[in-house]
């Protein structure tokens, strides 16, 4: 399928989207409000921080800082994006434009997942694409039909997680990271970062890093596609360097299926020869994972494979 969006490959499991249709006054507006936005001093954004969390839009981090080796060089929000006009009051109200810019942005991106889901589920034999006009009296044809928009609304209802991520200059860079290795909890990430590096994906056991173009977007399979495709997709194993020089400024968009959802591998890319890979994960088995404390590499996803 052509999206009309130049893909640039990074290694299987990421890829590098330039000319992906979002303005760039958009993306750039972005990125600057999140920047001053972690530029307010630690008591202003407390409030904002507890507000979040008394409305039970705090998610809890993937990473448990009592057994961590090695504590991240990172400040971050998180907000959940779905369904917005519910958490949109929560939503940090200052700087006083944080709203809408960052409201407009998860609009934009949500669309831009959602053409994304449209190419990957036709790259999965999963999307019938037909010609519209040709009558079509097959009644399989019209029940496969009936399935892939059941599939495509259900992605469209999906969550959305954004994290803004700042990593500040770190006096002792090679003692620490931004963050550890880490798959992403969801099905696609799509990642924006500034001009500064840090973000870098394994590839054949070797750290790659992912150099910034600006204004494109980093596009990371995550655990849910792996298990949704039963094993086609992998999802990729990431993290991020800090540097002794420059603030970094991220902002990941995390996309999957309704958090109420059950992720299993698709019926259809389930056969004899081609068995069931994964066992069903729904958001309360991840919870329960996390309190576990063993949460950063692929291991919840190593948990959810089926061994024989
Ligand atoms: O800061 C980055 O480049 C990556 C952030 C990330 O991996 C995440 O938020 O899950
Ligand atoms: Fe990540």
């Amino acid at each position: 399928m052509s999206l009309g969006i130049d893909i640039k490959f990074v290694n299987v499991g990421s890829m590098q989207l330039v000319n992906h249709g979002i303005p760039y006054e958009i993306i750039n507006n972005m990125v600057g409000v999140s920047k001053r936005f972690f530029e307010m001093p630690y008591s202003e954004r407390e409030i904002m921080y507890s507000r979040l969390y008394l409305s039970g839009q705090a998610i809890p981090c993937s990473y448990n800082q009592r057994t961590d080796g090695v504590f991240c060089w990172r400040d971050f929000l998180k907000l959940v994006c779905q369904p917005l006009p519910d958490v949109l009051p929560h939503c940090p109200s200052s700087p006083n434009d944080f709203r809408t810019l960052a409201v407009s942005y998860a609009k934009e991106v949500k669309f831009l997942f959602l053409m994304l889901v449209d190419a990957i589920l036709e790259s999965l034999g999963l999307m019938n694409k037909r010609n519209v006009t040709q009558k079509d009296d097959d009644k399989d044809e019209d029940e496969d039909k009936e399935e892939e928009g059941e599939i495509l609304k259900e992605f469209e209802d999906g969550s959305q997680l954004m994290i803004l991520n700042c990593y500040p200059p770190c006096p002792q860079p090679d003692l620490t990271l931004g963050m550890p290795p880490h798959s992403d909890y969801g099905f696609l990430t799509l990642l924006l970062q500034d001009e500064v590096k840090g973000l870098q994906i394994q590839h054949q056991k070797n750290w790659v890093t992912v150099e910034p173009i600006p204004g494109s977007f980093v596009v990371n399979v995550g655990d849910h596609l792996e298990i949704f495709s039963n094993g086609r997709y992998k999802s990729v194993l990431h993290r991020v360097l800090v540097n002794s020089m420059n603030y970094r400024i991220s902002v990941a968009s995390l996309h999957s299926l309704p958090f109420k959802s059950t992720i299993q591998p698709c019926p259809k890319l389930i056969s004899q020869t081609n068995p069931r890979r994964y066992m069903d994960t729904n958001f309360s088995s991840f919870l329960e994972f996390l309190k576990s404390g063993d949460s950063t590499k692929k291991n919840f996803l190593e948990s959810r494979k089926l061994t024989s």
